[in-house]
């Protein structure tokens, strides 16, 4: 069987439930939580892990920084055989009331990237799966974790001379936070038959420097290193409660 050229994975080796996240070294982290986590594969910004976890199989694995990349894992692993995908991501908040380490359920997202338009018009709607979300959610209520669930953007660029006109303008209009791939996991999963849902850890609080709140982020000593863990586990719980 042949490696997919990203991802650099055979179909025998992912599992119909898979995590991804951004940053490679998340997938480390989020492997930590299953029984016999062992490695598979890396290759450019792709690094993927597998376990067990309440008897199921789970993939972890990265997607680097934007729609392109996200898209092309996310294709790879639908290649494979991936069914259920959870996006375990970070985000920054452009509403006041979500602090550092709160989560972010997305119902759906913003297209504001290049990625998920180059498949299919923008009025398409970026919508996540409800029953992996309700899976979230009822974790996230059961263990008493403060987040928040709704609407979300996801973007090319923060760095853009016009970025914080741009957050003000979804900000009037209730856009909870922003990232960079989930309304291209939501949109390229939903044309290809995949269940795909989203949930991100707040790295940055609403009118704070962005610089400044990702700086943050790696110091592993803060509420937001508290976020992600608890972000991983309400995925999890939400990928063993579905049937494939
Ligand atoms: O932490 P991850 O999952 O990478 O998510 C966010 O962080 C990156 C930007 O710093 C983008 O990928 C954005 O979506
Ligand atoms: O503000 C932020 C923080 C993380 N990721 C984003 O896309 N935006």
């Amino acid at each position: 069987m042949s490696k997919k050229a990203h991802i650099a994975l055979t179909p025998d080796q992912v599992s119909q439930r898979v995590i991804v996240c951004g940053e490679p070294a998340r997938v480390n982290r989020i492997a930590a939580l299953l029984d016999n986590p062992h490695p598979l594969a890396e290759n450019r910004e792709f690094r993927s892990m597998a376990g067990m976890y309440q008897g199921q199989q789970i993939t972890v694995c990265s997607t680097g920084v934007g729609a392109p990349s996200a898209i092309i894992a996310l294709e790879e692993l639908n290649q494979c055989g991936a069914k259920l995908v959870i996006r375990v991501g970070s985000a920054g908040a452009i509403q006041h009331g979500i602090e550092l380490g709160d989560l972010i359920v997305a119902e759906s997202a913003v297209r504001d990237e290049g990625g998920s338009l180059s498949y299919v018009e923008a009025q398409y709607p970026a919508t996540a799966d409800r029953h992996l979300t309700n899976g979230l959610e009822s974790f996230l209520v059961q263990h008493n974790v403060q987040h928040h669930v709704g609407v979300v953007r996801s973007h090319d660029s923060f760095y853009r001379d016009d970025e914080s006109s741009i957050c003000e303008h979804w900000h009037s209009r209730g856009v909870l936070a922003c990232d960079m791939e989930t309304s291209a996991l939501f949109t390229v999963g939903r044309l290809r038959g995949m269940q795909v849902a989203s949930v991100l850890n707040n790295v940055v609080v609403y009118q704070q420097d962005i610089q400044a709140g990702i700086n943050q982020y790696v110091d592993a000593d803060t509420a937001m290193m508290d976020g992600e863990l608890l972000a991983a586990k309400a995925a999890l719980h939400a990928l063993v409660s579905l049937r494939c």
